[in-house]
């Protein structure tokens, strides 16, 4: 579930009012997702012929300080031709506002597209050419922000619940010793740009083989590009819980990225250790999400596992995977 508070009819009118959009017509909340709230709304448009936006009220993980670095991130990737939403702007000329003094909210463009549970090499291959072209638009983008999940964070955290870890699966508390291997073999120095982080399929639209959104930014920060390809391709490379590895779909997301950026031979060579921190980053995500989240929460806890099974694959065949 992904609505976390109630919205009237009337609190949705009168929010819509300070926006230049027309009048509302319909809200209906939107399942997927489990940070923020999210609603597609459907109002008459500013020229009466209707138009579609989405509001996200910010719920939790989002320090509101940040929020401006988020916005204005879409608004300067939209405005360079990518494929991401950017906000609309209320009558004041704000990207964002408070609803009810406490939770903050914004309206963002609609777009069309699904998000694929099965990617195909076409399809991965697409996400690849996006991501570069993004990595590339955002060396322009004049804000920074540190990467708080950063791979010495990632370690912190899945040595934070040692004791819990085996609970959740008898193998998992061997992933802290891999974490401090990765931690020492941390390659510094690659090339850096403003990256997405957690660009899962889920986090893609698409209309067939072609990207037609590309949302939810709230982990973007300062990092290396090879590491957001990186996490990218462990997320879309394999089967869900990390069961299988698909080299078809790696090697076009590959291709596909450097069809528009070529990776430097320093980002090549770190790609099996940088693949492994991208496991290492969502296993103590997840552990510690799983250990934070009762069992009989309204919200499907994600398995570590899926990505200790991923790490599997990258700690015996990295060099082969990304030659
Ligand atoms: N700009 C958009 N255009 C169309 N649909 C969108 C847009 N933004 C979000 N959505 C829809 O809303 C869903 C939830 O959005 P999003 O992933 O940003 O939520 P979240 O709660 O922040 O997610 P997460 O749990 O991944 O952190 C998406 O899966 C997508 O279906
Ligand atoms: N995409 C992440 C959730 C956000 O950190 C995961 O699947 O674990």
């Amino acid at each position: 579930m992904a609505v976390y508070t109630h919205l009237s009819a009337e609190d949705l009118a009168a929010l819509i009012a300070q926006y230049d959009v027309g009048e509302l017509v319909s809200a209906k909340g939107i399942a997927e997702g489990v940070s923020n709230s999210n609603w597609i709304l459907e109002t008459t448009g500013q020229d009466g012929n209707g138009a579609r936006f989405i509001l996200t009220m910010y719920e939790r993980r989002i320090d509101l300080a940040e929020l401006p670095f988020f916005l204005d991130l879409l608004d300067h990737l939209s405005s360079h031709g990518l494929p991401v939403p950017h906000t609309i702007h209320d009558r004041h000329g704000a990207s964002w506002r408070m609803f009810d003094q406490d939770k903050a909210v914004a309206l963002i463009e609609y777009l069309p597209g699904v998000s694929v549970d099965r990617p195909t090499p076409q399809q991965a291959h697409a996400v690849g050419a996006s991501l570069a072209q993004m990595h590339i638009a955002a060396l322009e983008f004049g804000e920074t922000r540190e990467d708080k999940l950063n791979v010495l964070h990632n370690l912190t955290a899945l040595q934070s619940c040692r004791e819990e870890l085996a609970h959740i699966d008898p193998r998992l508390p061997e992933m802290i010793e891999r974490g401090q291997r990765i931690c020492r073999d941390w390659p510094t120095s690659l090339p850096e740009t403003i990256i997405h982080s957690d660009l899962f399929p889920d986090n893609v639209l698409m209309l067939g083989e072609t990207v037609t959104g590309l949302i939810d930014f709230y982990f973007a920060s300062n990092g290396a590009m090879a590491y957001d390809l990186a996490v990218t391709h462990a997320a879309w490379c394999f089967d869900r819980d990390g069961s299988k590895f698909h080299a078809d779909v790696g090697d076009a997301l590959m291709q596909g990225y450097q069809s528009v950026r070529a990776l430097e031979p320093r980002e090549n060579a770190a790609m099996p250790i940088l693949a492994q921190a991208a496991c290492l980053r969502f296993v103590a995500s997840r552990a510690q999400d799983w250990i934070d989240t009762p069992p009989d929460a309204h919200v499907t806890r994600k398995d570590p596992m899926d990505f200790v099974r991923r790490w599997d694959v990258y700690a015996e065949m990295g060099d082969r995977l990304f030659a």
